[in-house]
């Protein structure tokens, strides 16, 4: 382990390690915001570009694209393990910053006028727009870049507060990361109605990235300050060495297998109904834009205060394993009230909230347990590329359903089978869950004991 202090280092000052989570945290909202920032614009898409529902998708869907089919998640995790978090985070973060840039341009006047690429756009595919297909470009290399940070800075919380408050600090990370996508929701739909045109909201969201960058860079001068203070010890250097075995040894442990099917299912069932959920209430509840993205950002909003406060009870009690069986129980039941009732849709997305906390506040300290801290990025790589096989595949889906089950043009937008297949989802998450618990009485990790006792 690389944690043999003599003397007292930065991580021991309770003041810095929680700047530090301020500092990642930063750049974790940029992140989230951007991801979110077109979903409440979907009708403004179809407006200016002429956007199917299939097509906004197709969108959301190719961020995943580098991680799945080019394994960049299990890449970018082994990388990590080897090159370290200050050069892995650096060349991930700028990968993300100027993807958000390349789907700002995508949209802009400034491309549409003839600009740099514009016609070399316009003669492949010739059944999608030019606009469509840069900012496809744009958002595959922000993708690419984005999940790989997202597994550097799990990394660095684990560096910063294994043993400490873990789960509560991981707890606050994801409330961080929510508060960006909660913005997006609020900001977007403002920010298109902007004097300086529509995609002042894509530019607005591309900028931020930009400024995480710097931010990174702030926090690479302390992760630097550490590493200097905490020797690694001799092994150090032989097992950063990435061996075929360390994913095969993932592969062999069945507790990690099911986490990181929970990880697919539960997630595939959240993030792509959040993608679309704006415009799922506009159409089922006849609302505006700006109503029903405020509808969708109570649920990140519920996150903030509940992730941390899960965060904080699992490092007190435990009980993870529990949790999340209870956290995929109740997405389920959201998702049929959704499909079947009109209940209200402020209430359920607050329920929401709670079951998006109950899992990923208990499921990624979980990981640590299972894994040592030397292939944590290997573990959380490999988890990312499963898991956004799903967000690859469902926003597709979901897209193809609504232009299969609706009648082009013809309001409102009926979303019931969409809900249903998230329904799915939701119950086997709830089964891995299940299955994750009874394994965790043979393999004795302890996923329902307090976060220091192990
Ligand atoms: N920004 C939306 C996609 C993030 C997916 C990421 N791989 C993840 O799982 N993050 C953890 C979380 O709970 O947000």
């Amino acid at each position: 382990m690389n944690t043999n202090t003599v003397k007292k280092s930065l991580k021991d000052s309770v003041i810095t390690r929680w700047a530090m989570l301020l500092l990642v945290g930063f750049v974790l909202a940029a992140n989230y915001y951007f991801y979110d920032a077109l979903s409440p614009l979907k009708s403004t898409l179809t407006k200016e570009f002429g956007f199917s529902n299939t097509d906004f998708g197709l969108f959301l869907s190719v961020y995943s694209i580098p991680n799945v089919f080019l394994l960049m998640a299990v890449f970018g995790g082994i990388i990590l393990d080897k090159l370290g978090i200050r050069r892995t985070g650096f060349m991930f973060v700028a990968f993300m910053a100027f993807g958000a840039l390349v789907t700002a341009y995508g949209a802009s006047d400034m491309y549409s006028n003839n600009g740099v690429g514009y016609a070399f756009m316009s003669s492949i595919f010739p059944g999608y727009s030019p606009e469509l297909k840069m900012m496809l470009l744009g958002r595959f290399l922000f993708g690419l870049g984005a999940e790989t940070s997202i597994v550097v800075i799990s990394k660095i919380i684990v560096k910063w507060f294994k043993g400490k408050e873990l789960a509560l600090a991981f707890g606050v990370k994801l409330g961080l990361a929510r508060i960006g996508s909660a913005l997006a929701f609020y900001l977007s739909p403002i920010l298109i109605k902007s004097e300086t045109g529509w995609t002042t909201a894509i530019w607005f969201a591309a900028f931020f990235v930009t400024s995480s960058l710097l931010v990174f860079i702030i926090y690479m001068m302390f992760d630097l300050k550490l590493d200097k203070q905490v020797k690694p010890d001799n092994s150090v250097s032989e097992s950063n060495e990435f061996h075929i075995s360390d994913i095969t040894d993932l592969l062999k442990n069945r507790s990690f297998i099911y986490v990181t099917l929970l990880c697919l299912t539960f997630y595939s069932a959240v993030f792509p109904f959040f993608s679309f959920s704006a415009d799922f209430f506009l159409n089922k509840f006849n609302l505006t834009l700006e109503q029903s993205g405020k509808i969708s950002l109570l649920m990140p909003l519920g996150t903030v205060i509940f992730t941390p406060l899960f965060g904080f009870l699992v490092d007190k009690y435990g009980k993870a394993a529990t949790l999340m069986i209870y956290g995929s129980l109740i997405l389920t039941m959201v998702h049929l009230a959704f499909a079947f009732t009109t209940l209200s849709p402020y209430v359920l997305m607050v329920v929401l909230g709670i079951a998006f906390s109950l899992v990923p506040a208990s499921m990624w300290p979980s990981v640590a347990k299972m894994v040592d801290e030397k292939r944590i990025g290997t573990a959380y790589g490999f988890m990312f590329s499963v898991q956004n096989l799903g967000l690859w595949a469902f926003p597709l889906l979901t897209g193809v359903i609504l232009d299969y089950t609706n009648v082009e043009g013809v309001k409102p937008i009926d979303y019931t089978y969409s809900m249903v297949m998230f329904a799915s989802l939701g119950i086997l998450g709830f089964i891995f869950a299940l299955l994750l618990k009874r394994e965790d009485k043979l393999s004795g990790y302890g996923l329902n004991l307090p976060s220091n006792s192990k």
